[in-house]
């Protein structure tokens, strides 16, 4: 029997959220507004625990008299005009004194944290004293509650929030001085934590915040994304104004994300992601192509040559996987005529007041993994850059809807061609990197302190010139490695476009060829064969002659434009 599908509202977490903050929100009002009445409630119910206790302690032969006495007294009050109002009236300033809530507020901190913000303080004299200041803020055995405005301890004892004033004359504006402060801080606050740093350079003051870790269990999923929007990972609470709800073990969960948007109206069109060895990066590449697969068709360039594409080689929409050094180049130099193909396409379309064509509209992803690797290959047999080849998607993909993505190792990032580096501006650093190291390829530091173990996926991106964030890609591991878990397998496998149905009998996984002259080589799943390039090889990084292009100048087309191409 077909299972009938849960209401919306159970199963929109964004709507779960907003009444969950409503509930709490309710919640704490109604305690605010009945909090007389819990008062005298809980008096009540103490001054019957003392009655019952006196009453249990009385002796039994003086129990009648008390009793009596008792009743004597209810009946005076009863006939005393006003009486009961009276009494009612003492009974409830009793219970409400005696049901007051009596944990003395704490104020301050404790002795231990005294200490420590002292100790914080000291540390700091030499950084925020001057010779020659009258009324120094910060000065040896001085008080730190002048200075430091704002603090929170967790419930073991160690600082997760502060808020200090500075002097006017510490130059906050130069990077080394900031970075000194900020070293004492993190040191003096306990390291193996993250630390974020706020400077209010307005206001004189500095806000240390302890970061939690960021999720490490997201598994590969269907992200809920628009179209042209890619996640390349999660990051902390506040970084972005927007939440993911993703599915884990436990159920769902909302977390902020890392959204890169590509396409025509994207200031970042194409990314570059450097990392240690074993930091992440094919596994990026990789969490990557599976989104970019729903709605685009994807071309693998795989550097290593470790065959950790290999599960996506022949399923639709994956246009081939590469790794020696002449298929790469073929592959490349289609996806350079592809590109002008497209604009071509696109500006004569524009131009009769049509439309883009549809075959130009599909997006293109050019994938590549340590490109370096096969540009040193290249160079020891004497032939073409492959990173060459990738000018002008990188220079003309966003108007051809063609993203590029090059990963690489850092020892390997100034073998990085020009044009890499120029039109990458949606950059990603993952693992172990000095903060000199992060603002050289991202072009700004991270404002927080690296964690003490970096996971693998752990890093930071910045797309373009916006906020570096922190970033955690969720794992999405290959599925052939022995070394992968079942249900991480299992959610990569899940995410897989099923093989093409061969309607030629040509099997499934057979590696597409995008050779010179050679006859057309599948798209596969795309919605018919695509011819290789038909124009002169040489052509495709002469960028003016985009223009000159006519019909014959370039290029791939797919089946129903090759067609037409003949007619
Ligand atoms: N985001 C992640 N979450 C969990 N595990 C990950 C993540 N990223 C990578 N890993 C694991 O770390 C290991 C190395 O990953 P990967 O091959 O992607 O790194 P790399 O940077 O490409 O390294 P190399 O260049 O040396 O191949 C793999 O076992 C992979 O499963």
């Amino acid at each position: 029997m077909a299972r009938r599908p849960l209401p919306r509202i159970l199963t929109n977490s964004a709507s779960i959220a907003r009444s969950r903050e409503f509930a709490r929100t309710a919640a704490d009002s109604a305690t605010d507004v009945f909090h007389p009445l819990i008062a005298i409630s809980r008096g009540l119910r103490r001054l019957a625990v003392v009655g019952r206790g006196r009453w249990s302690a009385t002796p039994k032969e003086r129990r009648s008299p008390l009793l009596f006495l008792v009743a004597a007294g209810v009946l005076a009050v009863a006939l005393v005009p006003y009486g009961p109002l009276l009494a009612l009236i003492v009974v409830t300033g009793a219970a409400a004194w005696t049901g007051r809530d009596r944990a003395p507020a704490r104020t301050g901190p404790g002795e231990a944290e005294s200490e420590r913000l002292q100790a914080l303080y000291e540390a700091l004299v030499p950084y925020f004293s001057a010779e020659g200041d009258p009324h120094p803020l910060y000065t040896h055995d001085g008080d730190w509650e002048r200075a430091f405005t704002e603090y929170r301890f967790d419930d073991s004892g160690r600082l997760v929030r502060l808020r200090l004033k500075y002097p006017a004359y510490f130059t906050d504006g130069e990077a080394p001085s900031r970075a000194r402060v900020e070293q004492v801080l993190h040191t003096r606050s306990g390291r193996g934590r993250e630390y974020h740093f706020a400077w209010d350079e307005e206001a004189g003051q500095l806000v240390l915040t302890v970061l939690g870790a960021l999720p490490t269990d997201i598994a590969a999923q269907p992200f809920v994304t628009a179209p042209g929007e890619t996640v390349l990972g999660f990051t902390g609470p506040g970084s972005v104004p927007r939440t993911l709800p993703v599915a884990d073990e436990a159920g769902t969960r909302d977390v902020p994300p890392v959204v890169w948007r590509t396409g025509g109206r994207s200031t970042e069109p194409h990314l570059l992601a450097l990392g240690q060895p074993g930091s992440g990066t094919t596994t990026l590449l990789r969490s990557i192509a599976l989104q970019a697969l729903h709605h685009g068709d994807v071309l693998i360039i795989d550097g290593s040559g470790t065959g950790e594409f290999a599960v996506l080689a022949g399923r639709r929409g994956v246009l081939g996987v590469e790794s020696g050094l002449s298929g790469v180049l073929a592959t490349l130099e289609w996806a350079s005529h592809e590109t002008e193909r497209r604009l071509i396409a696109a500006n004569r379309a524009r131009q009769a007041g049509r439309a883009a064509p549809d075959d130009t509209r599909r997006p293109l992803w050019i994938l590549a993994d340590r490109p370096t690797t096969l540009t040193q290959l290249a160079a020891a047999e004497g032939r073409d850059d492959p990173q060459r080849l990738l000018q002008v998607p990188l220079r003309y993909g966003r108007a051809a809807g063609v993203t590029v993505v090059v990963a690489d190792q850092f020892q390997s990032a100034e073998l990085l061609s020009d044009p890499v580096r120029a039109h990458t501006r949606a950059r990603v650093v993952l693992g172990c990197a000095a903060p000199e190291e992060v603002r050289a390829v991202l072009g700004a530091p991270p404002r927080t302190t690296a964690p003490a173990q970096m996971p693998a996926g752990r890093g930071y991106a910045r797309l373009g010139t916006g906020e570096v964030l922190r970033l955690q890609v969720p794992a999405t591991p290959d599925p052939f490695d022995e070394a992968t878990g079942e249900a991480h397998r299992q959610a990569v496998l899940a995410l897989l476009p099923e093989h093409p149905v061969p309607a030629d009998g040509v099997a499934p996984g057979r590696p597409v060829t995008f050779a010179k002259d050679a006859p057309a080589p599948e798209r596969n799943g795309a919605a018919g064969d695509a011819t290789v390039p038909a124009g002169p090889v040489g052509a495709t990084t002469a960028v003016p002659s985009l223009k000159a292009a006519g019909p014959t100048g370039s290029v791939a087309v797919n089946g129903s434009e090759a067609a037409r191409a003949e007619g």
